[in-house]
């Protein structure tokens, strides 16, 4: 059927607008093959200044969440609840940009992370990832991780999907594996492989050390789109959006991206303050501005 540029067809019905999550959809699998770049954000007003500058999809990091709203590490803290109503809070300061939300290990088990599906869809949130940690679970990117066995991370992944399909939901569905650290490559494959066959739509090979490891990992899972985590400073190696891309894959997310600048900003103008007495803060830095950049002009 032929479609005017309203969005209403010939036969005069609307079109309904692409919810967030076909949108991450096509961002992801027919994006002329470019990388979707996500930015990580921790709260409202990272977000919104992600938003500010065009971002077409944000990424909630689990351990910025932890950090930010708890004032913890990234060591299993969170709760569902934590999590999902800092999600529900970020998706819903814009209706067409896509959220990618940590969902660390589900939660609990199967029916837990039913649960954890359906409450991120009914949140606002376009995709989730969920992992192979034991439920004490530790950032990617530090030493002395423990994964569960392979049929356990299975029963997650499918347990994830039958809840997306008994909702009507079309979450994208990220599994990502931490077994590279514990049991080597070939046994994180396997993992993302089994992970794909029970309804994972994209893979996320947590910590990789290298570019070739990069190159491998996109190269092994063929046509499923492949996920890089940019941490910086961490396990991997620091790439370009172009240098994932040429790598082949589909995805980058930059988990520090807006913490790391925060905390020397303000670390910095609090030592001045502390010092000087004075802050130094920017004098086009008005209330106006803050409340301008947190939606004023939207409400
Ligand atoms: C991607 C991640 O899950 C996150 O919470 O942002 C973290 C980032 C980090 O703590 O370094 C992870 O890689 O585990």
């Amino acid at each position: 059927m032929s479609e005017n540029t309203n969005g209403i067809t010939a036969k005069g019905t609307a079109i309904p607008p692409l919810s967030t999550q076909n949108k991450l959809r096509n961002l992801i699998f027919d994006n002329d093959g470019k990388i979707l770049v996500a930015p990580g954000v921790y709260d409202g007003f990272s977000a919104r200044i992600a938003l500010e500058v065009g971002f077409e999809c944000l990424y909630m990091t689990g351990a910025g969440t932890c950090a930010s709203r708890l004032g913890q590490a990234d060591l299993g803290f969170a709760t569902l609840n934590d999590m999902r109503e800092h999600a529900e809070m970020i998706s819903n300061l814009n209706s067409q940009v896509p959220l990618i939300a940590d969902a660390d290990t589900g939660y609990g088990g199967p029916n837990m992370i039913a649960r954890t599906v359906a409450a991120y869809h009914r949140s606002g949130v376009s995709g989730l990832h969920i992992e192979d940690q034991i439920q004490t679970k530790r950032c990617g990117h530090l030493a002395g991780k423990e994964v569960i066995d392979i049929d356990t991370f299975c029963s997650r992944i499918r347990a994830a999907s039958q809840a997306r399909e008994k909702i009507g939901s079309d979450i994208v569905i990220i599994a990502r594996t931490d077994a590279l650290q514990t049991s080597g490559f070939d046994e994180a494959v396997k993992r993302l492989k089994a992970a794909v066959n029970c309804g994972a739509d994209v893979a996320f090979l947590e910590g990789l050390t290298s570019k070739e490891e990069g190159r491998k990992i996109c190269e092994v899972m063929a046509h499923t789109p492949v996920l890089l985590n940019m941490v910086e400073h961490g396990a991997t190696p620091s790439l370009t959006p172009q240098e994932a891309q040429a790598l082949g894959f589909r995805i980058i997310i930059f988990p520090f991206t807006t913490i790391a600048p925060a905390y020397y900003a303000i670390r910095k103008t609090l030592e001045g303050l502390q010092e000087t007495g004075l802050t130094g803060l920017q004098t086009e830095f008005t209330p106006w501005k803050l409340f301008e950049t947190v939606g004023l002009k939207d409400s």
